[in-house]
């Protein structure tokens, strides 16, 4: 279980996150949804301390995630693996060295400087490639890759790590409608084959209500939505969009746009 209670962000005068108190089921897979600026970024980034909270506690498994430090920090953010919307690849490398990368936790710091890899870990990293359907692409530098096989070598990069959590911060927003289909299953077969908690935040609300067991609605720092996506309809939404609630086209980036026909977009509820 990851507990949040009462974690806050304040950046100078800012309130970036307020007051925060959530439990999250082990193996869920819950959207964080809200406009521009309402927090969900630095959510995310408190749960790996990418962003320290300055306020509140986050527990996972009854280990309080905020007070860790040194080896034990690192080896919790070996276990929150991180998903970013511009990939985060290092792009003059091949796509097998930014996978095995994600066992730098695991190495000697001069394994990793001199890329002294074993065989076991570039079969791994060959087995995530595979598993997200892309191994042909190993020996390729990572920027000569399409957007959406970037993200799905940052995933098996992340698949490295053996993660319990993987935070996903906007994975799709740089992603065409078939990408963004692409990750979003490949995020769900993770989960569901895995077991691995899913914290994803999202733009589209078609893809969190199709692919999220969980949705969290955010406005201005606070969690003002939290429940099932068959309740995240009309005044829920325009309670946390406010009034664009009713303007946002869903059809811009939705994932069930005309993939392999499978059909209309998700028409925006009244
Ligand atoms: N490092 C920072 N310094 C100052 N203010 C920040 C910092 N990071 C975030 N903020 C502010 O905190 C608020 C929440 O930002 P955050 O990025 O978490 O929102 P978001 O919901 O993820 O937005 P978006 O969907 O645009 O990414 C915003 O007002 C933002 O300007």
């Amino acid at each position: 279980m990851l507990v949040l209670e009462g974690v806050s962000r304040r950046f100078g005068d800012k309130s970036a996150v307020s007051d925060v108190d959530l439990r999250i089921e082990p193996g869920s897979f819950v959207g964080v949804v809200g406009p521009s600026g309402a927090g969900k970024s630095t959510l995310l980034r408190m749960i790996n301390r990418l962003v320290e909270p300055t306020a509140g506690n986050i527990r996972f498994e009854d280990r309080d995630t905020t007070r860790l430090s040194g080896s034990a920090l690192r080896d919790w953010r070996a276990q929150c693996a991180m998903i970013f919307q511009q990939f985060n690849l290092v792009s003059r490398l091949d796509v097998l060295t930014n996978v095995i990368a994600g066992r730098l936790n695991h190495m000697p710091l001069w394994r990793s400087l001199t890329k002294s890899f074993t065989d076991a870990e570039r079969t791994m990293a060959l087995r995530a490639l595979h598993r997200l359907g892309i191994a042909e692409v190993a020996l390729k530098r990572a920027d000569a890759l399409s957007g959406g096989q970037q993200q799905r070598v940052a995933i098996a990069r992340a698949l490295m790590q053996e993660p319990r959590i993987i935070l996903a911060d906007e994975p799709i927003a740089s992603l065409d409608p078939h990408n963004a289909k692409v990750v979003m299953d490949a995020l769900r077969d993770i989960n569901r084959r895995d077991g691995i908690l899913v914290m994803c935040n999202l733009h589209t609300l078609d893809t969190a209500r199709t692919y999220c067991d969980r949705i969290i609605g955010m406005a201005n720092g606070r969690v003002v939505f939290d429940g099932a996506p068959a309740e995240f309809v009309g005044g829920v939404i325009e309670q946390i969009y406010g009034a664009d609630g009713a303007r946002i086209d869903e059809r811009m980036t939705s994932t069930s746009l005309g993939v392999g026909g499978a059909g209309q977009p998700a028409p925006m509820p009244a």
